[in-house]
């Protein structure tokens, strides 16, 4: 910031943002536009957004939900032709901004709505094309205030585009506590914010679309694989590579009662990613001829265990933690542990089976998926993969970043599903990853496979797996590692 003229970033953000707005709206002239303008920085960039859209023959009207707003914002919709309309008709005053843009406080010199403006019937709220939410960003507390949410009311039904982070969640945990802006669109700036990939805050905040405004940034605390990503991580074969040293697989999954997710597990982990897969359990028959290519017992870099498991989900976990090796422990077989394990681990629960295994409310970590996946993860020691619509996964050290995934759709909510990603998950753990690695690389895969998969329709768990060597050939090139 220090050596960009002041205010360089707002205008950045707010140019941005108004592209993004024209992007949305498919224009902006004749467009009706109401600005919800708070105190901070947050209400300048909506303020300098208005201004640009006036400019481009938008009818924009900013309420002034505080007795302060960014001045040189008010200044700039105004000059380009914007209206400034206080919610509630009190004195407004000049005041100092925040000092997060460019650092110096800036000072108005007229008052932000004239008296004029200040007494005018304001725009019929069933022509408003859009509403821009510049109430509060990075630097609100959760919840809004009586008149934020009067305003909101008052514009029920008129599409959102938030600025920065949708006002009213709490920005950096994803958590909601209040009342809160739901977006159809964020523009986030720089960088994103946890509320844009945590739930239950990133439901709130529509489509996110990123504007770069130039910052450096520091290391992330939460971060998310993109395509790149998980093609840097994918193990592929060296031209020397024989089936061990490609890595093997075991599951101990499935149960009589459960037989499908033994098949399911299996198919999961048969995609090719391993150089060889074991199945152990009351499904082999099943297994032997439905995947041809599984082998029985004997040594594994990576054991899988749980799926399906039924009763037999202690001994299976038994006998996989007796061979010292990485495993992926679902379903079943998380019910027994009680601490750290002692071998590499990543426990796959979903909201409910967390609840049951660190006696919590499903609720509650459903509420904040990111405090307890960091709970669990320090308490066992082990990467938790906690499931949901933003799979959220943790390491038991608490200097590697948290990973949310982002892939996926709705429609893999199905049927055996989690045993196809704890399959998954296992032949990539077998294959060398390091099991944050594999635990997210999985998860991305599985859920751009069921995307893929979907095509926007209903899909199977059979489905998801059998998508996934496609996702693989799809990921795009990257360079090998230098050695
Ligand atoms: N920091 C940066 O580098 C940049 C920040 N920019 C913008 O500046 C924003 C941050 O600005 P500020 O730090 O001024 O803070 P905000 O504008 O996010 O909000 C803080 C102000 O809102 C009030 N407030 C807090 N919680 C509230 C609530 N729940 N309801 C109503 N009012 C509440 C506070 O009294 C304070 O005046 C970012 O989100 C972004 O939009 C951009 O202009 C680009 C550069
Ligand atoms: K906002």
């Amino acid at each position: 910031m220090a050596s960009l003229p002041e205010g360089a970033l707002m205008q950045r953000a707010a140019a941005g943002l108004a592209y993004a707005v024209i992007d949305h709206l498919g224009g902006a002239y004749g467009k009706r536009v109401v600005l919800l303008v708070g105190s901070g920085d947050n209400g300048g960039d909506a303020l300098y957004a208005g201004a640009l859209l006036a400019r481009r023959g938008a009818w924009v009207e900013a309420w002034l939900l505080s007795d302060r707003a960014h001045a040189g914002g008010v200044a700039a919709l105004r000059a380009a032709g914007g209206h400034c309309v206080g919610l509630d008709t009190g004195s407004f005053v000049p005041h100092e901004t925040g000092s997060t843009d460019g650092g110096a406080a800036r000072r108005a010199d007229a008052t932000l709505v004239e008296p004029g403006e200040r007494q005018r019937a304001r725009v019929e709220t069933n022509t408003v094309d859009v509403v821009i939410d510049g109430i509060v960003g990075i630097g609100g507390k959760p919840g809004l205030r009586p008149e934020a949410e009067a305003a909101l009311e008052g514009l029920a039904g008129v599409p959102v585009v938030a600025v920065d982070t949708p006002s009213g969640v709490c920005v950096d945990t994803g958590e909601i506590d209040g009342a809160h802006v739901s977006a159809d669109l964020t523009v986030s700036f720089g960088t994103y914010k946890p509320c844009h990939l945590l739930d239950p805050a990133a439901s709130a905040c529509g489509t996110v679309r990123l504007v770069d405004i130039g910052l450096e940034l520091p290391a992330p605390i939460i971060e998310s694989l993109e395509a790149v990503d998980v093609a840097a991580l994918m193990p592929r074969p060296a031209p020397d590579v024989h089936k061990y040293s490609r890595g093997v697989v075991g599951l101990r999954v499935g149960s009589a009662t459960y037989p499908g997710a033994a098949l399911l597990a299996v198919s999961g982990a048969n995609t090719g990613l391993a150089g060889m897969v074991r199945y152990v359990g009351t499904a082999s028959e099943w297994v032997k001829r439905l995947h041809p290519e599984v082998v029985g017992d004997g040594q594994a870099q990576a054991w899988v265990v749980g799926s399906g498991s039924a009763d037999g989900a202690n001994s299976a976990l038994a006998f996989a933690r007796a061979s010292g090796v990485p495993l992926v422990i679902d379903a079943d077989s998380l019910r027994p542990l009680t601490g750290p394990l002692g071998v590499p681990a990543i426990l796959t629960p979903h909201a409910g089976e967390l609840a049951a295994l660190i006696r919590e409310d499903r609720g509650d970590i459903e509420a904040r998926p990111l405090h307890y996946a960091r709970l669990a993860a320090k308490r066992f020691d082990a990467v938790v993969l906690l499931k949901g619509r933003r799979t959220t996964i943790a390491s038991p050290d608490p200097d590697t970043p948290v990973r949310v995934n982002t892939t996926g759709t709705s429609w893999l909510a199905t049927a055996g599903s989690g045993d196809v990603l704890g399959g998954l998950i296992g032949s990539l753990l077998a294959a060398g990853l390091a099991p944050i690695d594999a635990a997210s690389a999985g998860a991305w895969l599985h859920g751009a496979a069921a995307t893929l998969a979907s095509a926007g329709g209903p899909v199977t768990a059979s489905g998801v797996a059998a998508a996934i060597p496609a996702v693989i050939r799809s990921l795009p090139a990257v360079s090998p590692p230098s050695r």
